[in-house]
């Protein structure tokens, strides 16, 4: 699913978290969104997903204006959030938490489940059988059964992506997926996230691990002080003198065999033995 966001700003108390933001992403695409923090990058996921309302601005989805709804309605149009802070619903079991997810997208509505029509059983019993698969895509299949609390942080943020996956999005936005979780955990997770994005799901992703990043995106756009100030492929911003002095730094690039100019001044950290 394509989505266009174009000009949309959104203030708090007269101060821009983000300010006059375009950005087309193509249907298939994985968008990295980068930058430092407070530079609007939470609150442009809210905006697309409807989670905020813009103070001007649109955003369209396959060209389908979305700026107006509420974050349920787009849900039901394809986007899937996976939120910074893992948020699970107590006192139900992980299954229950992603069969959550797919409620937004189902054809039963709230009447029928409260009758417990045949309808809704079948329903149901699709429904289970998705997050099951969801679970287990994620990781999560030896955990369906207990309370979603008793997972620990990396699980927990499995399960918000399995819960996201369940609703079938089309867009799907993940917000700082891989932090706090072990190396392990982010393979499996970059793995995940690759194995969505050949299915043609389009994604965008925050994350502060930037080697994560670009190791992943297909485009990266950045955000300062809430105005984009670079996109391009990986590489591309990686170069940019502006990105450079906004966030990445001389220094945090991931070694590559890129051979540095005679005159480069070489960075004295590491020098030593
Ligand atoms: N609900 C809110 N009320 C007031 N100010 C807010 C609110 N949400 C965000 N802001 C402000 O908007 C700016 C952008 O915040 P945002 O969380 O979008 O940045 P971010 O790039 O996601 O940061 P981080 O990387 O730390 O998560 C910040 O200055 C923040 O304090």
């Amino acid at each position: 699913m394509k989505l266009t966001v174009d000009n949309v700003s959104r203030a708090f108390g007269g101060v821009y978290a983000v300010r006059d933001v375009s950005l087309t992403v193509p249907s298939g695409e994985l968008r990295a969104i980068i930058g430092p923090n407070g530079a609007g990058k939470s609150t442009l996921f809210a905006l697309i997903g409807g989670q905020l309302a813009a103070d001007h601005g649109t955003v369209a989805l396959d060209g389908q204006p979305v700026e107006r709804l509420p974050a349920h309605r787009r849900a039901r149009h394809g986007i899937g959030v996976v939120f910074q802070a893992a948020r699970t619903f107590p006192g139900l079991t992980a299954l229950e938490n992603v069969m959550v997810g797919a409620h937004a997208t189902t054809r039963a509505g709230f009447l029928t489940a409260a009758l417990r029509l045949p309808r809704h059983h079948r329903e149901e019993r699709l429904i289970r059988e998705r997050a099951l698969t969801c679970l287990d895509r994620t990781g999560l299949a030896d955990w369906a059964h207990r309370p979603a609390e008793e997972l620990p942080l990396g699980q927990q943020r499995a399960l918000q992506l399995a819960r996201a996956l369940c609703g079938r999005p089309r867009l799907l936005l993940l917000d700082e997926p891989a932090s706090g979780l072990r190396a392990a955990e982010r393979e499996h997770l970059a793995t995940l996230i690759t194995g969505l994005r050949a299915e043609g799901l389009t994604i965008l992703l925050v994350e502060h691990d930037v080697a994560f990043v670009m190791r992943l995106a297909d485009r990266v756009t950045v955000l300062d002080l809430g105005r984009v100030i670079a996109e391009g492929t990986p590489a591309e911003v990686r170069a940019d003198p502006r990105v450079i002095a906004a966030y990445l730094g001389p220094s945090t690039e991931p070694p590559t065999p890129a051979p540095a100019p005679a005159s480069a001044p070489a960075p004295a950290e590491g020098a030593g033995p």
